[in-house]
């Protein structure tokens, strides 16, 4: 039975974004880029001759083509709050003692690598991405919405009906960033000091289209507004947040002592020049959610995490 052109446009609608799921989030390309391509042009020029089909995520509404005047202000409900920095093991070791001090016992930790990007928020309703907004001075940021929709690796539909919010991480993958310097170089333009300026200047642009072209990625790694769901500890939040769609960093370890997570900041210390993206650091955070609220926030950070930051990269000669 010959398909009708809205199952046609449906069908493309829905490999494509399989496609770009697996390329752009879960880093295992299934198709090789020429045959996404061709069905990619398939669907342009379907939608474009029936755009009564044409739906708000789909992939073809990842160009970008908004061009503002300036960002809109969002006051993040609930503020995103900063991380106490340390630098050795012995105010890891600190940090450890004043944890099982107030709990009365000892904790789990988990360990996350501190990716060198920008934060930022992305807030769903019924599933579907509606607001995307920068870290701001944590509680007023601004809108980019529509910078958002561009970046391949954020979901614009969730694998989930639900409203929840989650915060994360706006980077620019080192491979990219010395192609944009070559290119911005070439042009005669300023070229970027390091990849978080870069990623910073790319989400933050009036024109969408250009972030389009900027290849920014994610990794999410709050659930803010957990919505419907019952998560315990962060090492469950970020499965949750992968089988929402979202991309999270797979470097991540449940720690039980202060020695495990003292060994892992030691591994990627040296690890880090590897890495196809850059980090600062390590950030270590009690797992348990019950724990952490037990602990609860001095005025600006949490009591029950810390960011242990590397000493600043040898600049690459
Ligand atoms: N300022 C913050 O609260 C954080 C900043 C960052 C960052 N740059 N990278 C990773 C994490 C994480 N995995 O929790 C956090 S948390």
């Amino acid at each position: 039975m010959k398909q009708t052109v809205a199952e046609q446009i449906h069908d493309l609608q829905k490999k494509l974004t399989e496609y770009a799921y697996a390329y752009y989030v879960k880093d295992q390309p299934v198709v090789d880029d020429a045959y996404y391509d061709q069905l990619y042009q398939q669907l342009v020029a379907l939608e474009t001759a029936h755009p009564e089909y044409q739906t708000s995520d789909s992939p073809t509404q990842r160009v970008g083509g908004v061009v503002r005047k300036g960002f809109e202000k969002v006051v993040h409900e609930i503020p995103l709050y900063s991380l106490n920095d340390v630098f050795s093991k012995a105010e890891i070791i600190a940090f450890d003692q004043r944890v099982q001090k107030t709990l009365g016992h000892a904790v789990s930790y988990i360990c996350e690598l501190k990716i060198d990007g920008l934060s930022i928020s992305l807030k769903y309703e019924n599933g579907r991405l509606v607001r995307g907004a920068t870290r701001g001075d944590g509680t007023i940021g601004e809108n980019i919405t529509d910078n958002s929709k561009t970046v391949k690796s954020i979901p614009l539909t969730l694998t989930e009906p639900i409203d929840i919010e989650v915060r994360g991480e706006c980077y620019m993958p080192k491979a990219s960033f010395i192609q944009l310097n070559q290119k911005r170089e070439e042009e005669g333009l300023d070229i970027f000091a390091n990849p978080r300026n870069a990623a910073a200047g790319s989400i933050r642009q009036l024109d969408s289209k250009v972030t389009a072209s900027r290849n920014l990625s994610t990794f999410l790694y709050t659930l803010a507004d957990f919505g419907p769901l019952h998560v315990t500890n962060q090492a469950e939040a970020l499965t949750h947040l992968d089988d929402l769609g979202f991309r999270t960093n797979q470097e991540r370890a449940v720690c039980s002592t202060i020695d495990d997570v003292w060994a892992y900041i030691e591994s990627f210390h040296d690890k880090r020049s590897q890495l196809p993206y850059e980090i600062d650091g390590v950030v270590i955070k009690v797992n348990d959610f019950s724990d952490q609220n037990q602990l609860g926030f001095t005025v600006k950070a949490p009591r029950w995490a810390v960011a242990y930051k590397f000493p600043p990269e040898e600049a690459q000669t």
